[in-house]
């Protein structure tokens, strides 16, 4: 016998591989409780008990809604169907009488519902590479998705750490490069290379009047998994799931958006499926025409959209960064946001070694990858370590002594032909790399064997780029408890393990990974403690600040201030046991915690603009706890509103 989500005991046939789930296996306790909610639940809907947020600024989650559409047209808008949650009285106010099943279900025992099926269906469908059913969970997730947009994040919120590895990473990057298979309905809007000329009028097209997030991508790197052309657009819808989620931003302002450009991704531009457009990639001018022109159009239609640039390839990433980030409200997640949750996770891993964060700029670090995470986290590393030595030209300029830049080809040093202008300011001096025994493309294991570095960071996107022999010669850190961050994405890109890393370390190191790993069990009742570094704990409070804010940019000091309440946010037992990233069952909080600190910088910098009822002077004169209640307050949460239909 084993558990079934319901907490009851199911019966399995083990030969099969099958659980009986249903209600007659219902405890009791359960069903009594269940009732009890039911006709709780009903007293209210007769009461007609409509609560009114009554706080600094209204939440709309509590309104009702007017809505222009009456009978089946409501069940099929996920905006505003409920499903078998309709009350009789808007049953009969919305013309839905006789088309749903007589029985009224409280939005908890919908998802009771919900989830006996989620489960029976899951023990039936096998695929996915690390969890067999992963793909099965995203499809009915991604139905539910279609049909009942709050039942889908009510579900998501109460269970984000079950199914954040399904909507996101690392089953996001399954979806995507399963994409044309998957597609059903369609979710967000394309902006194609054949829309040149077009897209400031077919911005239009979008339903609703109000956006506040973009998610864009150009599909150019999807994840670790290289270029996958207009598929990619799923990573832009997973990112918006956790806007949703984790910062409450009302999914109806959301809008996941793909720049299809073509691809040179050769297997998929011989498939005759693709969905994308059958070309090789625009480049130069060609390419930054359609990125502008898309740009010009959103921010028309849309004059306070945030913009997050996510998973386009490093040649680009940089660019666009410069090119829009003091024009737009912008900025890009791999670069910026990777960077924020690094710089976390390497102050963490101090604390964890006992010392204070201001030792920091003592840490040397290898970083393998100089591609735009690897680049970015090493810039804003540099910064905050120089900040750390006293903020002058000597101090950054001193700070850069203590990275190791490793990619495809070895070391970086000076004597790189056509070096990356990137990556330069990371180039080592080869005299001094003589000293050290090292040359110009030196391997990874020679440089870890050399530098005997406090920290082994990894933004490769190669699968077992910490191989046995490297984590071998880690051994010989000068560090009092090394850390390991495997951050490359989806699971089998991940540098290495946590198995790997403590069976071959011990358990006094750090270990961070971009996708979830589970702890290790080392034996003698010790944990390896697995942290998720992923830069899902920054951007969604990144956005969420900056429009509570109404900034015009999103400066380095914003981004920094997120960073810092992200490092600030373990507490020191936490860290000493070696946990310096939260669980994501803690991710809403932690949101509002990045908000509010963004919100704080932007007023300090004099950039705040207020948002709707909340002035720029009114901003400024709120305290701490004013600001964490305001972004409190405007996080939108999965409460079905009740709906009152008026003609059009
Ligand atoms: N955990 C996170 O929050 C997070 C955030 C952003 C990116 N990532 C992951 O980081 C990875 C890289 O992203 P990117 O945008 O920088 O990609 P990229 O393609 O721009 O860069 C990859 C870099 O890795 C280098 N590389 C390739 N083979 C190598 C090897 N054998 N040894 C050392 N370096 C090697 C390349 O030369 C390049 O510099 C992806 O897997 C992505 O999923 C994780
Ligand atoms: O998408 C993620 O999980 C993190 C990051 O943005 C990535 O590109 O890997
Ligand atoms: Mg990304």
């Amino acid at each position: 016998m084993k558990l079934n989500p319901l907490g009851t005991k199911a019966n399995v046939a083990a030969d099969e591989g099958v659980t009986f789930v249903g209600r007659s296996h219902f405890p009791q306790e359960k069903m009594a409780m269940l009732w009890k909610h039911v006709r709780a639940w009903k007293r209210h809907v007769i009461a007609g008990h409509h609560r009114l947020s009554r706080s600094l600024t209204t939440s709309e989650g509590h309104r009702p809604s007017i809505v222009h559409k009456r009978s089946i047209d409501i069940l099929h808008d996920p905006w505003f169907n409920k499903g078998t949650a309709f009350s009789m009285t808007e049953r009969d106010r919305l013309d839905l009488r006789g088309l749903l099943p007589p029985n009224v279900m409280p939005p908890d025992l919908q998802i009771e519902r919900f989830m006996a099926d989620l489960k029976r269906l899951e023990v039936q469908a096998r695929d996915g590479p690390s969890d067999p059913y992963a793909l099965a969970k995203w499809r009915i997730l991604n139905r539910l998705h279609d049909r009942n947009e709050t039942m889908y994040y009510k579900v998501l919120i109460a269970k984000i750490e079950e199914y954040a590895p399904i909507v996101y990473t690392p089953t996001v990057g399954l979806v995507c490069q399963n994409y044309s298979g998957l597609f059903r309905r369609p979710r967000g809007m394309y902006f194609s290379a054949e829309d040149r000329g077009e897209m400031m009028s077919m911005v239009y097209n979008w339903p609703a009047e109000q956006v506040d997030m973009i998610v864009v991508t150009d599909g150019s790197r999807i994840l670790g998994l290289g270029d996958l052309g207009v598929q990619g657009i799923g990573i832009a819808i997973g990112k918006l799931d956790l806007y949703v989620a984790a910062a409450g931003i009302n999914p109806q302002r959301v809008l996941p958006v793909m720049i299809d450009v073509g691809t040179n991704n050769e297997k998929l531009l011989k498939d005759p499926l693709y969905l994308g457009l059958q070309q090789h990639r625009l480049e130069g001018d060609d390419y930054l025409a359609v990125v502008d022109e898309f740009m010009e159009a959103v921010f028309t239609r849309w004059p306070n959209v945030i913009v997050q640039f996510e998973d386009f390839q490093s040649k680009w990433a940089f660019k666009l960064l410069q090119r829009y980030r003091s024009t737009y409200r912008m900025f890009n997640d791999d670069v910026q946001g990777t960077a924020g949750v690094a710089i976390a996770g390497l102050l963490g891993a101090v604390r964890a070694q006992g010392r204070p964060m201001i030792d920091f700029p003592k840490q040397k670090i290898v970083v393998a990858g100089a591609g735009s995470a690897g680049i970015g986290v090493l810039n804003a590393a540099r910064k905050t370590m120089a900040r750390m030595l006293g903020n002058n030209e000597i101090a950054f300029e001193s700070a850069k002594s203590q990275f190791w830049l490793v990619d495809a080809k070895g070391l970086i040093t000076k004597e790189r032909e056509n070096i990356d202008p990137e990556a330069l300011p990371f180039a080592r001096n080869l005299k001094e790399m003589d000293r050290h025994g090292l040359r110009e493309g030196a391997s990874l294991v020679e440089v870890v064997k050399q530098v005997k570095p406090d920290v082994l960071l990894g933004l490769s996107a190669v699968g077992g780029l910490f191989s046995k022999e490297v984590l071998e010669a880690l051994k010989g850190s000068t560090s009092t408890r090394p850390a390991i961050f495997a951050m490359s994405n989806p699971t089998k890109n991940a540098e290495c393990t946590p198995e790997e890393a403590f069976s071959i370390l011990g358990d006094n190191i750090i270990f961070a990974s971009g996708s979830p790993f589970s702890n290790v069990d080392l034996g003698n009742g010790h944990i390896g403690h697995c942290n998720q570094g992923n830069n899902m704990y920054l951007f969604p409070g990144i956005g969420l600040g900056t429009l509570l804010c109404g900034s015009r940019i999103i400066s380095d000091g914003m981004l920094q201030a997120a960073a810092e309440r992200l490092a600030a946010y373990m507490s020191e037992e936490e860290v000493l046991k070696g946990i310096i990233f939260p669980s994501i069952s803690r991710i809403r909080d932690i949101t509002k915690e990045v908000a509010a600190a963004v919100i704080k910088e932007a007023v300090e910098e004099d950039l705040a603009e207020g948002y709707h009822g909340m002035d720029a002077r009114e901003l400024r004169r709120l305290s701490q706890d004013e600001i964490l209640e305001y972004v409190k307050n405007n996080m939108w949460s999965p409460e079905y509103p009740t709906l009152v239909y008026k003609k059009d």
